[in-house]
């Protein structure tokens, strides 16, 4: 029988009100200038999951009262043909924030495919220009998923200086940036990925756990730090998170479900870049 004693942390709660937040705002750009703030969103291929996330992005877009822009390419496009496509989305006036959904097929230069997105308009935190500013702490737009994971960590009143924070998984869209924006905060951050030794031992320590590896149910509660925040950023398929919710619920304090925690907040932080974005090059 589970013994759950955690606190969750409503991340779909949390995520209406900051999309009814964004939407005030894309309404008073409208008012003030008659421009709707306009997000693009590019797809390369057809990939079930890719669909659905741009889909729920741009459903998100209606009801805040963004405008979206679609452009589907054939799972054939070049890098070449990618960046060209992305360039002239960057050098649409009536473009306010780009977003290249992730990942793309294999022959394609990712890197290079993001880089062609102009830094005032990457609203989704990809480029490097955004990664270095976050490293910085200098004004910009943050990575998705990171910066809803602070988001989520503020509203429940999360103490990060000092703590110790452990972030497991590397990547460039969530790993990495969660630590940077983490020890921007004051936390003593360790990363871990597939080459750490004794995995178990390094999580054990964290007073706040983000989990963003990419392997369903992969830490488990006896892993768990009694009292410990636990973020599960993990979206595998099935709506499965990379921590094993039960088993943690009986150890954390503060934990993220999946669904209903972080992936909400992704979305969120999208629309409320995007209007960022508009009123600063609308110049309000
Ligand atoms: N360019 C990007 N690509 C990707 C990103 C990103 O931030 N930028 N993140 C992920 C996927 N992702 C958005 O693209 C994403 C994943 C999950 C969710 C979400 O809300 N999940 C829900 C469940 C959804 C469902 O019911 O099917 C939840 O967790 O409650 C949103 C966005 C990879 N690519």
């Amino acid at each position: 029988m589970s013994t759950s004693t955690a606190t969750l942390m409503d991340g779909t709660a949390l995520a209406r009100r900051t999309v009814e937040e964004t939407a005030a705002r894309a309404a008073e750009i409208t008012r003030r200038t008659g421009v709707t703030p306009c997000l693009a969103t590019v797809l390369v291929g057809s990939d079930p999951a890719s669909v659905t996330y741009v889909k729920m992005k741009q459903n998100r877009c209606a009801k805040a009262g963004i405008r979206s822009k679609h452009v589907e390419l054939p799972a054939s496009t070049t890098t070449e043909e990618l960046v060209a496509a992305i360039t002239a989305l960057s050098q649409d006036p009536e473009v306010h924030g780009i977003l290249l959904q992730h990942p793309v097929g294999p022959h394609i230069d990712e890197r290079a495919a993001f880089e062609a997105i102009a830094p005032e308009k990457d609203v989704d935190g990809v480029t490097m220009a955004s990664f270095a500013a976050m490293g910085f702490g200098l004004p910009g737009f943050v990575s998705c998923t990171p910066g809803g994971i602070m988001r989520l960590l503020d509203a429940y009143d999360v103490e990060l200086r000092g703590k110790r924070a452990v972030v497991v998984g590397r990547s460039a869209i969530l790993g990495k940036p969660a630590g940077l924006l983490l020890l921007g905060r004051d936390a003593t951050v360790t990363y871990c990925h597939s080459r750490t030794e004794d995995l178990s031992s390094v999580v054990r320590e964290a007073d706040v756990l983000v989990a963003a590896v990419g392997k369903p149910n992969f830490i488990k509660g006896a892993d768990i730090k009694p009292g410990a925040v636990v973020v599960d950023a993990g979206y595998n398929p099935g709506n499965i998170g990379d921590v094993d919710f039960a088993s943690a619920a009986e150890r954390a304090s503060l934990i993220t479900p999946v669904p209903g925690g972080v992936g909400p907040m992704t979305i969120a932080v999208l629309l409320a870049q995007t209007v960022e974005g508009a009123e600063r090059q609308l110049g309000l």
